[in-house]
């Protein structure tokens, strides 16, 4: 073995109440002795172990069996464990994906990365402890993230991957339901700080000024309540680890203040101490609402708006991201059969036609639950349109919406009208009408 190297891949698949019985684990290395060495650590696991040397077995294995776990010998960037890894993003989801490499190296270490990888260790510390600790947290982290390859979340996922070895406090900016929670985890679930708390503040649910204080502080000893663990508040339960503020916007002015201080100064000061305690997590936060607009309108702390704003991943909405649609879709589908035991439906034509002119307005969300009702409705073995119910919005008859359709069909049928006005119920002049009143060039495919 040349090289060996455990990566893991984040999972956004919650099998925490599975029962050990179902985390299999599959051993791929080109070598049978280091296969044999890598089978004999990892049963001591406590995770059932099967072992291959041919990429093409493991392949089929996967594709058959239900493993939860993958564990592949990377010998250099271009070896075939790398491709086994390539191909797994695209073909097998809700698997947790774990490479080997014996030397370090930081190519190497950036490509399985790249490929959705998010722990690393080395042959030679390949400790028993650490080993069923980090299977066990990695079986906790909930559901499995979707590589997205659209070149409109192209820009979004470069961001992603420097923010994973980033400390900058970080501020993930976009509508609903885009991603923006699953980004932030997945940033924590990919960093250095991967072994220590993720801790999410919701900060629309809180109720009162003093109420958010107390949360984030801690509260008096005494007082039981299910965010204070300990009566810690989300500051010191944070510490070493990752914080993430979810819509800024609601935190009162006061709070935001003193986030600033714990930003600027790096210390806070907990509910029940006089003294300032040093806080060395980090922080990241998330808006849907414009936080300058909101400065100006004197609703949010300019002073945290000065710490926050230098630093900002954008993360666009699904309709800028059009070749995401259906590859999400699919991924859902297989999500929800490997957690429900169900073999995977194909999504017919119509379905994929009618997913592609929905303006997803509730985002990634949206498009999650409806391919949740439509697992639990169809019958037999595809997912046909009828099978998917869409709620229609007033959106979807603006001039947005309309846009959006025109240059969707256009996409699919690369620039053939014909085709493009029979995908849009519409005839041809209706087309090129459209084309027109919405400047879209006639040669656009
Ligand atoms: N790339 C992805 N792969 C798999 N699931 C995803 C992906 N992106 C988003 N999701 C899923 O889409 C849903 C919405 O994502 P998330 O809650 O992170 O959005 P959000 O931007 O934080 O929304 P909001 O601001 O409304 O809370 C979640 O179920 C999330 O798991």
């Amino acid at each position: 073995m040349d090289e060996f190297l455990i990566t893991t891949q984040n999972s956004l698949m919650n099998i925490d109440n599975d029962p050990p019985s179902s985390r299999r684990l599959l051993i791929y290395s080109s070598r049978i002795e280091d296969g044999k060495k890598l089978e004999e650590v990892f049963s001591k696991t406590g995770t059932k172990v099967q072992t291959t040397n041919s990429v093409s077995d493991a392949k089929r294995i996967l594709e058959r069996n239900d493993f939860s776990m993958l564990v592949v010998a990377v010998a250099d960037k271009d070896c075939d464990g790398m491709k086994l890894l390539e191909w797994t993003n695209d073909t097998i989801l809700g698997i947790k994906k774990v490479g080997i490499a014996k030397n370090q190296c930081v190519e190497l270490y950036n490509k399985v990365y790249k490929l959705g990888a998010d722990h690393l260790f080395y042959f030679d510390s390949l400790v028993i402890d650490k080993l069923t600790l980090a299977i066990e947290e990695l079986h906790k982290n909930g559901k499995r993230w979707f590589e997205r390859k659209s070149g409109g979340f192209q820009g979004c996922s470069k961001r992603i991957i420097a923010e994973c070895s980033s400390d900058a406090t970080l501020l993930l900016a976009g509508p609903h339901g885009v991603g923006k929670s699953a980004i932030a985890r997945l940033i924590h679930d990919n960093s250095p700080r991967r072994s220590e708390p993720f801790i999410v503040a919701e900060c629309a649910h809180y109720m009162s000024a003093a109420e958010t204080m107390d949360i984030f502080r801690g509260k008096e000893l005494g007082i039981k309540h299910p965010l204070y663990r300990n009566q810690q508040g989300l500051l010191a339960q944070a510490n070493r680890g990752t914080l993430f503020i979810h819509e800024v916007c609601h935190l009162p002015i006061h709070v935001q203040e003193v986030l600033a201080t714990v930003i600027q100064r790096g210390v806070f000061t907990p509910q029940n101490l006089t003294k300032e305690v040093k806080f060395s997590g980090r922080i990241i936060f998330s808006t849907n609402v414009d936080l300058a607009e909101k400065v100006r309108a004197g609703e949010f702390s300019e002073a945290l708006y000065h710490c926050i704003h230098s630093n900002v991943l954008r993360v666009p909405p699904l309709s800028d991201c059009l070749d995401d649609v259906i590859p999400l879709a699919e991924c859902f589908i297989k999500q929800y059969c490997a957690e429900n035991g169900l073999s995977v439906p194909r999504l017919t034509k119509g379905a994929i036609n009618k997913l592609n002119n929905h303006i997803w307005v509730s985002n990634v969300r949206e498009l999650y639950s409806t391919i949740v009702r439509a697992c639990s409705e169809y019958r037999g073995d595809t997912i046909g349109k009828d099978d998917i119910t869409l709620y229609e919005t007033e959106k979807e008859v603006s001039h947005h919406s309309r846009r959006y359709r025109v240059t969707k069909a256009l996409q699919h049928t690369k620039g053939n009208k014909a085709q493009a006005a029979k995908l849009l119920e519409i005839n041809r002049t209706t087309l090129y009408a459209w084309m027109k009143a919405e400047g879209i060039s006639k040669d656009y495919r």
